[in-house]
């Protein structure tokens, strides 16, 4: 059963999607990625969405994300609903409050680990003030950067490139991070230290992180579990094992076979 997380919890949730359904496409070709999904993403919560492929999850994350349009429905981000927005003010919008860590990192090549991590204020066109400055270096210094810190991307090892996406994302402090897939590209040893990350983030500096992701293991780093199957959301679940999540998918290939 889906539990009303509104009442689990009294502080404003970070985003909420209220009946959001999107389609792709028109006529007999129409897809319906998402199809009424309600739920509220709890402010400093680690939330894992799963589900099978094709499920809805991408969509899911771009939608709440404001980077694509809902077909129906609202997202509220922030206190605002992105539909009501315009362009610029979404893109502003996102800046100020939203953190993405990509599977493929997204660091930018020619530019230094440092520079990569203060991309966002540069992109926002602020100055980093003394107090963040502080903060970036606690985060450089948690995350075992550094003596890395004027090397570019490509001389740093997979584990090391997502540590900065992350550093960057966490930088700014935004309102919530979108991880899509972000170990994806990771050994497993690599892969512990990035999740780990994300839940001390999450526990420690009060974090909101929506990660998307295939793997039952990653999923059992989050306090919350979300699983899509065709476009609907059909599970809402607190922390579980790895072998629990993966049933729990089992059972929702079978269903949809
Ligand atoms: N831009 C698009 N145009 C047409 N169809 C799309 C588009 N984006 C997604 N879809 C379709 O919407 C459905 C949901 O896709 P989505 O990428 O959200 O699933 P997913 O759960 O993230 O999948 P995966 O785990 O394989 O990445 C799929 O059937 C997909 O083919």
């Amino acid at each position: 059963m889906i539990s009303n997380s509104l009442q689990d919890n009294e502080i404003r949730p970070v985003v909420s999607l209220r009946r959001v359904s999107r389609t792709y496409g028109e006529g007999s070709g129409a897809v319906i990625a998402l199809d009424g999904v309600s739920v509220d993403i709890r402010t400093g919560d680690f939330t894992a969405v799963m589900g099978p492929s094709g499920s809805g999850k991408s969509t899911l994350m771009n939608v709440a994300a404001g980077l694509d349009d809902v077909s129906e429905g609202d997202v509220v981000l922030g206190g605002a609903v992105l539909s009501q927005l315009g362009d610029d003010a979404r893109t502003r919008l996102r800046r100020s409050q939203v953190g993405f860590v990509f599977q493929a990192f997204n660091l930018v090549p020619t530019l230094s680990v440092d520079e990569n991590i203060l991309l966002p204020f540069e992109l926002a066109g602020r100055r980093v003030g003394a107090e963040e400055r502080q903060w970036i270096d606690h985060l450089v210094h948690t995350l075992g950067l550094a003596d890395r810190v004027t090397h570019r991307p490509s001389e740093l090892s997979g584990g090391q490139q997502q540590r900065v996406a992350i550093a960057r994302a966490l930088a700014s402090r935004p309102a919530v991070i979108f991880a899509d897939e972000p170990t994806g590209n990771l050994d497993s040893r690599s892969s512990r230290e990035v999740l780990t990350l994300l839940r001390t983030a999450a526990r420690e500096y009060g974090q909101s992180i929506v990660m998307v992701s295939h793997d039952p293991v990653a999923a059992s780093y989050a306090d919350r579990i979300l699983v899509i199957a065709d476009g609907r959301l059909v599970g809402d679940h607190g922390p579980l094992s790895p072998q629990q999540i993966a049933d729990l998918l089992i059972g929702f290939e079978v269903g949809a076979a």
